[in-house]
């Protein structure tokens, strides 16, 4: 009898834990998986996972915008003109346009109630035939791998398919910038070029940000790195635009292998740094920084250094805050023009700020409360970015879209409210 009430006990626990919203948070910005997992109840968690819902304190499964990209690079066909060729002409094939930096987007697509969001044109080779033929051999055309765009992103892995991977869509981007803008706009109704990349390129629909972050960061490289930098020479496009050649005979980059001729990446650390009390967080506002915006701290890892001491040093150049140990969060591409942000959590040791008036406007500490009323707090006004006097809180965070954003997060719903 004694059983048979512990087996009712566990099986009402069990069916309370698969009816709860897991999307709700608590005024701490803690899910039921935040607080399970913070309380070590396993079970509950493993439960709450099948529902699809997973807790911050398992960083490795954090995906930021930008980095989700459900493309098959397909990289060992870089090389294979003559399959590429025909990849292109496919009817399947989509071809993302840019015209310096700006992508060709669709006019008017609303995904959010508030936000407008930028719709990338898929292209077709028969749309775009004409381009192709007045940009002759010259042009700048990446592959950018096979894939099909999943309806949402946190639906999961793909549904299983009966297509062969050679035969999904290939994706591709040209680059359109030597073209006159009217006859882009002019090869269908409603297109537009997102030319400025704010907001445009943080208003992408997740599912498709990380393939034109791909796209965007390997065409600034190309109008970047246009000479060899090892001898000035003009530079040749191969490999699909994943690589330049350099057209000198004799140039010491031709032997061997030089990352002077492949796209570069300038990796920065962006960093959380929590209180020795585990309390407050350090935050700084840039000299460009729009309205009340503070952000987590962030700089450009240098030759030689490790993440960890990039994040000690340059929260410590910039604030004169002390680091000690270094928790790797997750990473975000960033294509302005091609950065991969490193997230991190930082446990300070020492308190005391100095501001580096040079690169910041101020930097301070922020108590967990302060913070988690920002996060879960009315929508912001929408002349917040704008305008220093607009009304509402006192500081703002980073949108959603932001690694620093989701790195306040993580330390909320990570750390208890005590
Ligand atoms: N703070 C944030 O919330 C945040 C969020 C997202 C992206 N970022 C990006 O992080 C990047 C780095 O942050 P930061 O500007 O504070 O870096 P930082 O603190 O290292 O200071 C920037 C300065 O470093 C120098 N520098 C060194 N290496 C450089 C390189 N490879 N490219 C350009 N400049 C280099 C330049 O003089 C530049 O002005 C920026 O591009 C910024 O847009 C910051
Ligand atoms: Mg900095
Ligand atoms: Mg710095
Ligand atoms: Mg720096
Ligand atoms: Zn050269």
């Amino acid at each position: 009898m004694a059983l048979y009430f512990e087996f009712q006990k566990v099986n009402m626990y069990f069916s309370s834990v698969l009816r709860c919203d897991t999307t709700v948070m608590n005024k701490s910005c803690q899910t039921a998986a935040d607080i399970a997992a913070f309380w070590n109840h396993t079970a509950v968690l493993t439960e709450l996972e099948k529902k699809g819902q997973t807790s911050d304190s398992q960083p490795q499964n954090f995906c930021n915008y930008f980095g989700y990209n459900p493309l098959d690079r397909y990289a060992h066909k870089r090389k294979d003109e003559q399959w590429l060729e025909e990849k292109l002409r496919d009817q399947s094939t989509v071809i993302l346009l840019f015209h310096d930096l700006g992508l060709v987007v669709t006019k008017g697509e609303k995904l959010a109630a508030q936000s407008r969001a930028t719709q990338p044109c898929h292209f077709t080779f028969k749309d775009t035939s004409a381009l192709f033929e007045e940009l002759g051999t010259e042009k700048i055309l990446l592959f950018l791998g096979l894939g099909r765009l999943q309806p949402d992103k946190t639906d999961g892995p793909s549904p299983p398919t009966s297509d062969k991977e050679e035969h999904l869509p290939a994706w591709f981007a040209l680059d359109v910038t030597s073209i006159s803008q009217e006859k882009i706009l002019s090869i269908k109704e409603g297109l537009e070029i997102a030319s400025s990349p704010f907001p445009g390129l943080f208003q992408l629909p997740e599912k498709e940000a990380g393939i034109v972050a791909q796209a965007r960061s390997l065409l600034a490289w190309h109008q970047r790195y246009k000479f060899c930098p090892t001898c000035g020479s003009a530079a040749a496009v191969e490999e699909a635009g994943y690589k330049r050649r350099c057209q000198k005979e004799g140039c010491p980059s031709l032997k061997g292998v030089h990352n002077t001729s492949y796209p570069r990446t300038d990796p920065v650390v962006i960093m959380l740094i929590v209180s020795q009390d585990g309390k407050k967080c350090l935050l700084g506002r840039g000299k460009r920084f729009p309205g009340r915006m503070y952000s987590c701290l962030a700089g450009f890892m240098e030759p030689g250094e490790t993440i960890e001491d990039a994040v000690r040093r340059e929260v410590y150049e910039e604030s004169g805050v002390r680091v000690g140990r270094v928790q790797y969060h997750s990473s975000q591409p960033f294509p302005l023009p091609a950065s991969l942000m490193i997230g991190c959590l930082g446990y300070a040791t020492s308190e005391t700020i100095s501001v580096d008036k040079e690169e910041l406007e101020d930097a301070q500490w922020f108590t967990r409360q302060q913070v988690a009323e920002v996060q879960t707090g009315a929508p912001l006004p929408t002349d917040a970015l704008t305008n220093p006097r607009a009304e509402g809180p006192s500081f703002f965070l980073p949108p959603a879209q932001a690694i620093a954003h989701q790195l306040v997060k993580a330390w909320l719903r990570m750390s208890p409210n005590l």
